[in-house]
């Protein structure tokens, strides 16, 4: 291809910042490459909301940060608008939260959060970090006989990027990275000491699951990433670890491409409020081999930024667009919803879709945007006969100036410091393969109950401080058949996601879920006075448990962990978007490195596995730099 600006060539751009683009273009630039990583939002990596560990919530909500996505769960529009938390845009303006909308509101959907920043979704989400199923990436290496995916060898990956800090874990337990640059650090027992009713309720859920209570704090720093043969079949309390440092700030791939670019060493070139349209290729080759990409630069070009203004954004496309190229590889990294967004736009997708948006066709490639898959999530909660207390300082959020918790926070000590309370695995009797397979975090004075916008024009009820949460996470999800659309072919519009949860092969997950009500309902069950008796909260609101619980779920489920879009398969596998070296089938010099190319949703949170995928990727896209 003719270049006409020599200057914006690098040997690799990498669109995207996220767990998965970010690390692996400090990776690539680490090995001399030179890199080019195009970031459609900014660098909020000095924002407390995105510092500090426990503000994971201020993050979400962050207009700086967040893009605002609206999806749907079922297929079933009547199923849909059962959802307590639908979205619904009022007449004149702002959100409306519930199924009983203002007359004329506008049905958005579920609001579904996501970030356009330096770090992507690293930057705001609860850095839950534990590993998957060994299983899930010893299937990839069956499926497609490339064994570098083998659990021991993906190990050998996050031994690279991890640095563990546990007070139960010395330096150099065998299975744990000490040296990476990624902090995982797990809760000391700080928190849970200062809240005598959730040790209650804690030492009830170990006694259920046949532990010992009086060894609860030795529990609540055991080692969920063990290494040992059995682990995805270990059950009960563990220590809930996050990618946070010991200080508790949090730790993303914003850090090490800030770290990365400060070194001043390395060939890495970092554009933020670039936001890529289209991967530029040349087409009188065998296959179109990926050249470059063209992008808009300044802030807010999609829709989902909620700082998005049509008028502005129309002004700077008509100056603004411009062209990098690369002289060895383009990698899409824009994440689950994004990555394959941007193929199709760029002509790689299910052909007959688009040929109905006149989008000229390069690859008729079905699987890109099939595929959708996510961790169901559910909640069971009761309400205490007692509050939940605490004899640590009362934290306002910063929302006054002498908040005792930021104090704290600035010496590394503290609730913001700390992640929820613990971790508690579960194997339910919908496990398809004997292991664990839902994940619970106990959080003590609310509950937790999914997403949706911060301003809305009404005030979405909330608990009393006497609430217990479990907060139920289906791992290893059945459910596969969730799709992702264009509606245009502008690239600032966000697509049609529909993620059907619970059909086709999905009720084995929302059986999963019931059994995780159950668990705590046991748990509930078996506290006495003063702390008990609990009246349930969630799923049946009249605390009798007179409803139906499997129904309940399935209107109520919520999800944020999506993947899978631009999936990996077998080489016979028509919908497999990618092989095995991450490279898209069908063209040249193009790969995707993110999290939507897991055949399978990785576990219970995909961060970590993510990570792991930026380091691979960079060994594998190296492996082949001479080629080039
Ligand atoms: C609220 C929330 C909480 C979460 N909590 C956890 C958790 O505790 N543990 C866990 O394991 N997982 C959690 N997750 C999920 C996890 O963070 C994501 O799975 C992970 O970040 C995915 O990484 P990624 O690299 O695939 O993409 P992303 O993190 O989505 O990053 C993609 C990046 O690409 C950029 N981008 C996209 N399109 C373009 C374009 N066209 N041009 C330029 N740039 C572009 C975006 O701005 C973004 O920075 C959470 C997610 C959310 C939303």
């Amino acid at each position: 291809l003719e270049n006409p600006q020599k200057a914006d060539t690098y040997d690799y751009i990498v669109v995207g910042s996220g767990p998965g683009g970010g690390t692996l273009a400090a990776n690539l630039a680490k090995a001399g490459e030179s890199v080019l990583l195009l970031e459609a939002g900014d660098d909020q990596g000095e924002n407390l909301n995105e510092k500090i560990s426990g503000w994971f919530s201020l993050a979400g909500n962050d207009p700086l940060m967040r893009w605002d996505f609206f999806v749907k769960y079922h297929s079933d529009p009547v199923l849909q608008r059962k959802y307590n938390h639908l979205t619904w845009e009022v007449p004149g303006g702002g959100y409306y939260v519930g199924t009983d909308p203002p007359a004329g509101s506008k049905e958005l959907g579920i609001y579904y959060p996501r970030t356009g920043t330096l770090g992507g979704c690293g930057t705001h989400n609860a850095q839950c970090a534990p590993l998957p199923s060994d299983r899930d990436w010893d299937d990839i290496a069956k499926m497609t006989g490339d064994d570098s995916w083998s659990a021991a060898n993906m190990r050998e990956q996050f031994i690279k990027l991890e640095n563990y800090h546990n007070p139960s874990v010395p330096k150099g337990t065998r299975g744990h990275g000490f040296d990476g640059w990624l902090d995982i650090t797990t809760n000391g027992p700080e928190l849970l000491r200062n809240s005598t009713e959730a040790q209650t309720v804690l030492s009830a859920a170990a006694k259920v699951f046949g532990q010992d209570p009086d060894k609860l704090y030795d529990l609540i720093t055991r080692d969920l990433n063990n290494n040992d043969t059995n682990r995805d079949y270990q059950e009960g309390l563990f220590g809930f670890p996050a990618h946070r440092n010991p200080m508790g700030r949090r730790v993303s791939s914003r850090d090490v491409v800030i770290d990365t670019l400060n070194a001043k060493k390395y060939p890495l070139t970092l554009g933020l409020h670039s936001f890529v349209t289209k991967v530029l290729f040349d087409t009188k080759s065998k296959k179109p081999r990926a050249t470059g990409v063209e992008y808009l630069a300044g802030m807010s070009h999609y829709k989902a930024d909620p700082r998005f203004n049509l008028t502005a954004s129309n002004a700077a496309a008509a100056t603004g667009t411009k062209q990098a190229y690369a002289r060895k590889e383009v990698i899409v990294s824009g994440g689950a919803f994004n990555s394959p967004q941007l193929l199709m736009l760029s002509g790689i997708g299910p052909k007959e879709h688009l040929e109905s948006l006149n989008i000229t066709v390069l690859v008729d490639s079905p699987g890109v945007g099939s595929n959708l898959q996510d961790n169901t999530e559910y909640g069971v909660a009761a309400g205490a006969s007692q509050p939940f207390t605490s004899k640590g300082p009362v934290c306002t959020y910063g929302s006054t100036p002498d908040d005792p918790c930021l104090e704290a926070w600035h010496r590394g000590e503290g609730p913001y410091t700390q992640g929820p309370l613990s971790a508690l695995m579960l194997k339910s009797s919908a496990s398809v393969n004997g292991e664990r397979d839902i994940y619970f975090f106990g959080i003590a004075g609310g509950t937790f109950e999914g997403y949706w916008p911060g301003q809305t024009v009404n005030q979405v009820p909330a608990h009393g401080p006497n609430t217990f949460d479990f907060s139920i996470v289906k791992m290893n999800p059945q459910g596969k058949k969730g799709t992702l659309r264009l509606v245009s072919n502008d690239p600032r519009d966000m697509p049609d996601i529909n993620f059907r949860f619970f059909e086709e092969g999905g009720e084995v997950d929302l059986q999963a879920l019931v059994d995780g009500v159950e668990f705590g309902r046991k748990v509930f069950d078996s506290i006495a006075a003063p702390l008990g008796p609990f009246k349930e909260i969630l799923p049946c609101a009249s605390g009798k448990r007179d409803c139906d619980v499997k129904e309940e779920i399935r209107a109520q489920t919520w999800s944020h962990h999506a993947t899978s879009t631009c999936a990996i398969g077998a080489d016979d596998d028509p919908m497999a978007v990618l092989d095995s070296k991450f490279r898209v089938r069908g063209t040249e010099g193009l790969r995707v490195v993110d999290a939507s190319v897991f055949p399978k949703t990785p576990g219970a949170f995909p961060v970590i596995p993510t990570f792991m995928l930026g380091t691979k990727a960079g060994d594998v896209i190296l492996e082949d730099r001479k080629k080039w």
